[in-house]
């Protein structure tokens, strides 16, 4: 059973994948977490960002290792826990110049393919591009949305007391990087075609939990 969750940032891809996994017995891949290492990887390594050639010839050195129990998800690279620094603004705002690159696509690409095949009892995957590129056979495939006003309010009450926790700003960066995300040539951030599309905006993340369980718990039942 593979179950491919995409969608804009803050739709509530991320608690939703954790909660079905969890509750199916399946494994949960984050994949915006794999692109996030990769670009705090560039970061400490010097590379420039900014520069798509230089972005390009790094991407193929970093080691992402990524652990997929819903109950404790992990990230390394090169052996060093990644959890923590990936979710930083610096990183955050950097995202999406560095997932833009084909070269990075590729590779990463190619890890969520293999750690797909390799999970047994199934898989949940969630980011962007799953269900239209890098999984394109997904048993299930659901795509959230929300609107801008109430991703950013749930975003600014979690980043509260941490970083910014200005609506607006928040509203803004996320648009940012959501136009940057859809707009890029390379596996753009876009629903599929066979997708479930589940507005968020007014249901419990419960609810939401709720709908992506019997979708899957139907997909069963017609096997
Ligand atoms: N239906 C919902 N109602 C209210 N809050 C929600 C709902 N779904 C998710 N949330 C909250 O919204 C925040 C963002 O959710 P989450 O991290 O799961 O989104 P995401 O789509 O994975 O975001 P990103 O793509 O930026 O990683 C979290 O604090 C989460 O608890
Ligand atoms: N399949 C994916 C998943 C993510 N990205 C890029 O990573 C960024 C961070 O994702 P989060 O889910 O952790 O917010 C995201 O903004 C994309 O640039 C991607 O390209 N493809």
């Amino acid at each position: 059973m593979i179950v491919a969750i995409d969608g804009p940032s803050g739709t509530g891809k991320s608690s939703t994948s954790k909660a079905v996994a969890a509750q199916l017995g399946l494994s949960y891949l984050d994949t915006g977490a794999q692109y996030r290492a990769m670009t705090w990887w560039m970061i400490t390594n010097g590379v420039d960002v900014s520069d798509p050639a230089a972005v390009a010839t790094a991407a193929g050195k970093p080691v992402l290792v990524s652990g997929t129990d819903p109950a404790a998800p992990t990230i390394t690279v090169d052996g060093a826990d990644a959890s923590g620094p990936i979710r930083t603004q610096e990183v955050t705002s950097k995202v999406s110049a560095v997932s833009a690159v084909p070269e990075v696509r590729t590779v990463v690409t190619e890890l969520q393919r293999s750690i797909a095949s390799a999970a047994g009892k199934g898989i949940v995957v969630e980011g962007r591009d799953i269900g239209t590129t890098v999984l394109p056979d997904a048993d299930v495939k659901v795509f959230l949305t929300a609107s801008p006003e109430a991703r950013a309010a749930r975003r600014s009450g979690e980043l509260k007391g941490k970083e910014a926790t200005d609506v607006a700003a928040t509203k803004d960066a996320l648009a940012k990087r959501d136009a940057a995300d859809s707009g890029r040539k390379t596996s753009p951030l876009a629903k599929a075609g066979d997708a479930v599309e589940v507005d968020t905006t007014d249901l419990t993340l419960q609810q939401v939990i709720e709908c992506v369980v019997t979708l899957v718990e139907e997909k069963r039942a017609a096997r």
